[in-house]
């Protein structure tokens, strides 16, 4: 869950006097999620997400996200739609947090995703860089490369708490990749957090896409990289070739690849496994007292990274050659 700031019943109702979507028939925190406070809020006309933002979105940011998911649910992708109060303003204040109502969109996320659901999702992100590529706004990337040494300098030396050497292996990852991230590749906005948890299925389509609060502007195939790293390695931490294929041929059919991209694939997937072994082990060594929060595990991202540093050729991923 995440649960990190509580809403009264009274401040929801007088939050919800602003809107004209009925009234409060019911409202629950939501158990997934790590990063902000959800809230599912059913009124007398449907369901609506209520979001508060906490530590990892910036209030600067905002405009971006709710932007964002206008643009693209404009042009027909499934996403979440801001909800605007009768004042026209999407954005709010609740609890003391930056906040916004979503429409709630139907579909469930699955936890073991097969090939097929690989190859929905692959046709779905290709979809949104498609979709995102008139979108106006730009938001730096604040977790790429050169955003990883200061998290790895938040962790610092209780690092090694969590595994002996931990703090070894990410120095040495972090100089090789500082040293050699891949330059001029073709950018858009991506979503950046496109795990599992963050895609909708109905009947086995992907029926949707939630969660676009680390999107930002970078390297398409950056986002290509972070779901290889998502949706094609088993619990035992093996990457399954089947599923990378399944994922590449999927995004290939709606958008494919340039060589140079191709070429930096294994780089990029390196970059993502550390950037989510970073975000991961600051979070398991910081949780906030009293959240309702499941942190998630940094060394299976460890294992991963483990994997990338071996792939010599792009075709290992599953790239049709
Ligand atoms: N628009 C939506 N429609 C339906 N369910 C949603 C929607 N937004 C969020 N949820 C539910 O809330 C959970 C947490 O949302 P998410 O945006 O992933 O949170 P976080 O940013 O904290 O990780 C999701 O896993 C999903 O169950
Ligand atoms: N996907 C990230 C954590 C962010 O959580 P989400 O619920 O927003 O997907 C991870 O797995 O580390």
């Amino acid at each position: 869950m995440a649960v990190y700031t509580d809403v009264a019943p009274a401040e929801l109702e007088a939050f919800l006097s602003g809107y004209d979507i009925g009234s409060l028939t019911s409202f629950h925190g939501i158990a997934e999620g790590v990063e902000n406070s959800n809230f599912l809020v059913q009124t007398t006309t449907g369901s609506f997400i209520l979001t508060l933002y906490e530590k990892r979105v910036k209030r600067e940011d905002l405009p971006f996200f709710v932007g964002l998911m206008q643009h693209l649910a404009a042009r027909g992708l499934s996403c979440p739609e801001p909800v605007a109060a009768r004042s026209g303003a999407i954005l709010a204040e609740v609890a003391g947090r930056p906040a916004a109502m979503v429409t709630f969109l139907p579909g469930v996320s699955v936890r073991r995703p097969t090939a097929h659901h690989c190859a929905e999702l692959g046709r779905g992100l290709a979809q949104l860089h498609l979709a995102g590529a008139d979108f106006a706004l730009k938001r730096t990337n604040a977790l790429s490369v050169t955003g990883w040494r200061p998290l790895f300098e938040a962790a610092g030396a209780a690092a090694d708490t969590v595994a002996p050497g931990l703090s070894e292996a990410v120095a040495a990852e972090l100089a090789v990749l500082e040293a050699n991230w891949p330059q001029d590749l073709p950018s858009g906005v991506i979503h950046a957090d496109l795990f599992p948890d963050n895609a909708f299925f109905l009947d086995d389509q992907l029926s949707g896409i939630i969660d676009f609060y680390f999107a930002c502007t970078d390297f398409l195939a950056y986002d290509v990289a972070i779901c290889l790293n998502a949706w094609c390695f088993e619990a035992d931490g093996a990457y399954n070739v089947t599923k990378g294929r399944a994922l590449l041929a999927g995004y290939e059919a709606v958008r494919p690849l340039s060589e140079a991209e191709k070429a930096a694939l294994p780089r990029l997937a390196r970059g993502a496994a550390l950037r989510f072994l970073l975000t991961r082990l600051v979070d398991w060594l910081n949780v906030p007292e009293g959240a309702l929060v499941r942190p998630k595990d940094p060394l299976e991202y460890l294992k991963k990274l483990r994997f990338h540093q071996a792939v010599e050729r792009a075709q290992d991923y599953g790239l049709a050659a």
